[in-house]
């Protein structure tokens, strides 16, 4: 069964809208392990819009299932806040500057040399790596090459176009998740993935290791509370 790791970004956006300490974005993290959650996964971006430098170091204190530190590796800060705070893993996203929300998977066939770089030096610190990719076999097979642990395939498009054609729209990833595995890759996937779609697309997806989930997630919970919520998106990859 894939791991649910609950994506708190949403969390310290609401904190810091008025610039205090509520909700405390600890007391959640601890709060989503206790009801259930199998990891946490956080995305500093360099404005500290939601999560903080300093909440990685406090979160890394606290969380005791799996640590998931999601940023651009092509920020030396972001490499240095990875190192000095020893996650479970790293996934490495192609993020430019200023975009609302991530929006894109890596293309490893023209970075390769840099992301086999840059690989090395988390694989160094004992740290795993998984890359942002879109579900296309090509790009999972140049994936292989840089010596990364995992994918995450990018589901944008998957949530986008499962209310149109399910079956179309889970097609290209159930072909990237096969490459994947034939290569060794473990598989992680998220982004947009919600209520509605997540339990075919855990059914579809062989070998499927982790999701990690944000946005919908937290908006649930608005409604149902953050406990139910979490077991409503456990029981969907049960
Ligand atoms: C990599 C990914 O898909 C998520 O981390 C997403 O980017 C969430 O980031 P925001 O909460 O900043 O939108
Ligand atoms: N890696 C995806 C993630 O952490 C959460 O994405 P979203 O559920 O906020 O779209």
């Amino acid at each position: 069964m894939a791991r649910l790791s609950v994506n708190i970004n949403k969390i310290a956006t609401l904190r810091n809208s008025r610039g205090g300490d509520n909700p405390n974005l600890v007391q959640v993290a601890k709060d989503c392990e206790r009801f259930g959650a199998e990891g946490i996964t956080v995305h500093p971006r360099p404005d500290e819009r939601h999560i903080r430098y300093q909440d990685v170091f406090d979160l890394k204190k606290i969380v005791t299932t799996e640590f998931n530190i999601e940023g651009n590796c092509q920020e030396q800060k972001f490499i240095d806040l990875v190192l000095a705070s020893q996650p479970e893993q790293v996934t490495l996203v192609p993020d430019v500057l200023g975009q609302i929300t991530s929006n894109h998977g890596w293309d490893t066939i023209a970075n390769q040399q840099y992301l086999k770089e840059i690989i090395a030096v988390f694989k160094n610190a004992g740290i795993r790596v998984s890359i942002f990719v879109d579900p296309v076999v090509e790009m999972v097979e140049a994936a292989a090459t840089t010596g990364t642990h995992r994918i995450e395939l990018y589901t944008e498009a998957y949530a986008h176009n499962y209310a149109v054609n399910k079956e179309d729209a889970i097609a290209p990833y159930i072909k990237a998740a096969e490459a994947a595995h034939k290569l060794g890759l473990g598989i992680n996937a998220g982004h947009d993935l919600d209520l509605q779609n997540l339990q075919y697309f855990a059914q579809n997806i062989p070998a499927l290791d982790e999701v990690s989930i944000g946005h919908a997630l937290i908006s649930d919970a608005l409604y149902y509370g953050l406990e139910n919520t979490i077991q409503m998106y456990l029981g969907k990859l049960a």
